[in-house]
């Protein structure tokens, strides 16, 4: 009998479907049938030899069967939790000073050029046409302290249609460059109007996050007035941590009533179960405690973190104490904008702490895939709606073919999927993502412009 109740199919996939769950890092579903409704979530998830009994009772003809061939796999699409969109045009460069420096040297005369519109619709329609073909299906977004120019990177990200949250960065003190400073009401005022016209806008899957930069461009007064906008309006909060030595010691300074860095903004109200915060590699373990009990999350940045020099965070230490993690590229601290590079460089970072203590526990490949999907879904809060295959979440994924011509994989034999899944993530690049689907709208090749 055909259904009749249920949600329409828009398509069914036949053939391996790689993803996490929170019990297996990598679990593979090798002949899987999955079906996509028009609202774009998962409907169902079976087995290819049911297809007859699954066509029945979902009402669509096998005949509309996508079959993937033996090289080809889906997985979800991967969650940068920290992109700073606005420097995505000197992604590449500029990698030679520590942070504080690099910030007032290269980063905030950038960021200040997005007060010009057309500047600012090119670089962020780069930034995300970039991430989406390289399989980012949902991105966090720090923009500038422009609001004008924030709404259009919600407004770029809902025309392409990526998952985005969108931040209006948010900074009243400590910088230099005359242009690129806000007071504490304007900061505040403005952050309020970005966030009552980006939910005006009714994007479905475009969010604004309230975005204090971090402690040393905030004073506490404006602190304390985000904390109460996220509180009020249950909004995401995003900002640093803890990325480098210097920066931590500032923070000492300009908070002396503060415990730690940590401390600074859950004084604020500023640490919720809504809460990313970025680095974190210079945490104490009494910090991060703090953020498992109050729910926050961290995004690891491992490029950025390697490329002005700022530590190595020990991902090991942070998920055996239980707080949530996902990875970031961290553009433009970090030079790629592809979430594969923050997998391996993730990886690396791993690597690199087990020279200096072979008793270290290196993360898996297994570990790390999960981190680049669910992980970054929970950290987000996301993970209703997205981070892996369950019915009822959006249909968010990359069709992967290993062995895609001009790809840089080439294939002796044919392997198993487990084998594909390793030389993609080591190996791979945008040329294995053959299409990218985010809430089951094919977004990736993209449409043809209309005319
Ligand atoms: O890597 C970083 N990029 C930034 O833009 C930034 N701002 C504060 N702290 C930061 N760290």
């Amino acid at each position: 009998m055909a259904n009749t109740d249920r949600t329409a199919i828009s398509h069914v996939f036949r053939g391996t479907f790689i993803h996490a769950t929170q019990k297996t890092a990598v679990q593979i579903l090798e002949d899987a049938l999955v079906g996509v409704d028009t609202e774009g979530k998962v409907a169902f998830i079976g087995k290819g030899d049911k297809l007859d009994t699954l066509s029945r009772t979902f009402g669509f003809s096998p005949r509309e069967v996508t079959q993937l061939t033996q090289h080809e796999f889906f997985m979800p699409g991967m969650i940068d939790s920290h992109i700073h969109a606005s420097q995505y045009s000197y992604a590449g460069t500029a990698l030679d000073l520590p942070l504080l420096q690099w910030l007032s040297t290269y980063t905030f005369p950038v960021e200040s050029r997005f007060k010009d519109l057309e500047f600012a619709k090119k670089v962020y329609t780069q930034v995300v046409k970039r991430t989406l073909r390289n399989g980012t299906t949902t991105a966090c977004y720090f923009a500038t302290i422009h609001t004008d120019a924030s709404l259009l990177l919600g407004q770029i990200a809902n025309e392409f249609g990526q998952r985005a949250l969108v931040g209006k960065v948010c900074m009243d003190r400590n910088n230099s460059v005359k242009h690129y400073r806000e007071t504490t009401q304007e900061s505040q005022e403005e952050t309020c109007r970005f966030i009552v016209e980006l939910l005006n806008k009714k994007y479905p899957l475009v969010k604004p996050v309230v975005t204090p930069r971090f402690a040393p461009s905030c004073t506490g007064a404006l602190l304390g007035q985000l904390g109460s906008i996220a509180k009020n309006n249950h909004l995401h909060i995003q900002s640093h941590v803890s990325e480098n030595i210097e920066e931590v010691n500032l923070v000492k300074e300009l908070f002396p009533e503060s415990e730690s860095y940590t401390d600074v903004y859950h004084k604020y109200n500023l640490l919720t179960d809504k809460t990313v915060l970025a680095h974190g590699c210079h945490l104490t373990d009494k910090e991060l405690d703090l953020l498992r009990e109050t729910g926050a999350s961290l995004s690891h940045c491992p490029s950025s973190n390697f490329s002005l020099c700022s530590g190595v965070l020990n991902v090991r230490n942070v998920l055996n104490r239980k707080v949530k993690l996902g990875l970031g590229t961290d553009v433009a601290g970090g030079y790629s904008a592809s979430m594969l590079d923050a997998v391996r460089r993730t990886l690396d970072a791993s690597k690199v702490l087990t020279i200096q203590d072979p008793d270290h526990d290196t993360l898996t490949f297994e570990e790390v895939f999960r981190l680049a999907t669910l992980g970054g879904s929970q950290a987000l809060s996301l993970d209703d709606q997205t981070g892996n295959f369950v019915v009822g979440k959006d249909f968010d994924a990359l069709r992967v073919n290993v062995a895609a011509p001009g790809a840089p994989i080439d294939l002796i034999q044919s392997e198993e999927p487990k084998i594909l899944l390793e030389k993609f993530l080591n190996l791979g690049d945008d040329r294995n993502i053959v299409e990218v689907f985010v809430a089951g709208r094919r977004v990736v090749p993209f449409a043809e412009p209309v005319e």
